[in-house]
């Protein structure tokens, strides 16, 4: 196949933003556009079975890894897959479902890049990384609104789950391209469209040229938009900073420096888009934040590049 389908990795902690970030996407580059995998399908246990062995979803043995590999692999040769249906209502498997690539694969989950032939299959990939104090107020939110759970069951889960975040979960961040983090300013009480946030990109992929920002950071040392060098795990990174209270200027002139490289993407920028950043309130009211609409952005210029090199 000439145009094989481009594939996208979401990677991180229950809770911490992977189908929010999928869906923005999918927004940004066409939901007809996009399949989404996630990877909780591959889970070798239903729930009544993971009580009663005493394991988390979150450790390797209790998912079938090596099947979820497979796909990978078929999926980037833009074949088929059978895959199977893990139901987060009712806790067990339902009849797989015929899934047949589209341009562009996201696949979002717990554990996507725990095996090195799984790493291979991503064109690239996103760690999803929010404080765990953020986290466990999302999870509490979303699996009270959504999964029919009790707050102490959520934070009992949390708890139980925590040796396996930190063994399995977390170190999956060292093979991340970009590394996502929102986060609240310092003194602020959190809501869903005040959170800042910090990107860390890798040298594994060529990020879009950002030298602007350096320059206007030597005059403006506390702007809202910020670019830096920092070490991740131990490697040198650069790091984008977006604060929620850059002004719509700073976006805009960020985004044309995403947008100017390929004609494509311009289609998507906000000053066209009015669904880039959108997110839903607490209370279901539809709010917009410039640092999801960047981090968005971003990402789909990475998808939209690596669809260039696969011609
Ligand atoms: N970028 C974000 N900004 C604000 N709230 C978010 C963001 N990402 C996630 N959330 C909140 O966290 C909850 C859990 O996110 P979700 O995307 O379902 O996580 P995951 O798919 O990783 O389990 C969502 O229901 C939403 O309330
Ligand atoms: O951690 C997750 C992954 O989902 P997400 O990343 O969307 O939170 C779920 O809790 C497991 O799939 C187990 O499911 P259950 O809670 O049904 O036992």
């Amino acid at each position: 196949m000439s145009n094989r389908p481009i594939i996208l990795g979401i990677v991180g902690d229950s809770a911490a933003g992977k189908t929010t970030l999928t869906r923005g996407i999918a927004q940004v580059v066409g939901p007809e556009n996009v399949t989404v995998i996630c990877t909780d399908d591959y889970h070798r246990y239903d729930r009544t079975q993971r009580k009663a062995l005493g394991v988390t979803a979150l450790h390797p043995d209790a998912n079938y890894l090596d099947v979820m590999q497979q796909h990978l692999t078929l999926l980037r040769t833009g074949q088929p897959i059978l895959k199977p249906i893990y139901s987060h209502h009712t806790g067990t498997f339902e009849p797989p479902e015929y899934v047949k690539p589209n341009r562009f694969v996201i696949v979002e989950g717990l554990l996507g890049y725990s095996t090195r032939g799984a790493r291979d299959c991503y064109d690239v990939r996103v760690y999803l990384a929010p404080p765990e104090s953020l986290r466990t107020q999302w999870k509490v939110k979303r699996d009270t609104m959504k999964r029919s759970y009790s707050e102490e069951d959520v934070l009992a889960a949390l708890r139980q789950r925590e040796p396996d975040s930190e063994a399995f979960i977390r170190p999956q961040r060292k093979w991340a391209d970009v590394v996502v983090t929102f986060y609240p300013p310092d003194n602020e009480e959190t809501n869903s469209s005040n959170l800042n946030v910090r990107l860390v990109l890798r040298p594994t992929i060529p990020h879009p040229d950002f030298t602007e920002i350096l320059d206007q950071n030597d005059r403006y040392p506390l702007s809202a938009v910020r670019l830096g060098l920092d070490r991740d795990m131990g490697k040198p990174v650069d790091v984008l900073e977006i604060d929620s209270h850059a002004t719509l200027e700073q976006v805009n002139s960020l985004e044309m420096m995403l947008c100017n490289e390929f004609p494509h993407l311009k289609d998507f920028c906000s000053v066209g888009n009015q669904e880039l950043g959108k997110l839903t309130g607490t209370t279901g009211e539809i709010l917009q934040s410039y640092p999801l609409a960047i981090t968005q952005l971003l990402i789909a210029y990475h998808m939209i590049k690596a669809t260039k090199m696969v011609q």
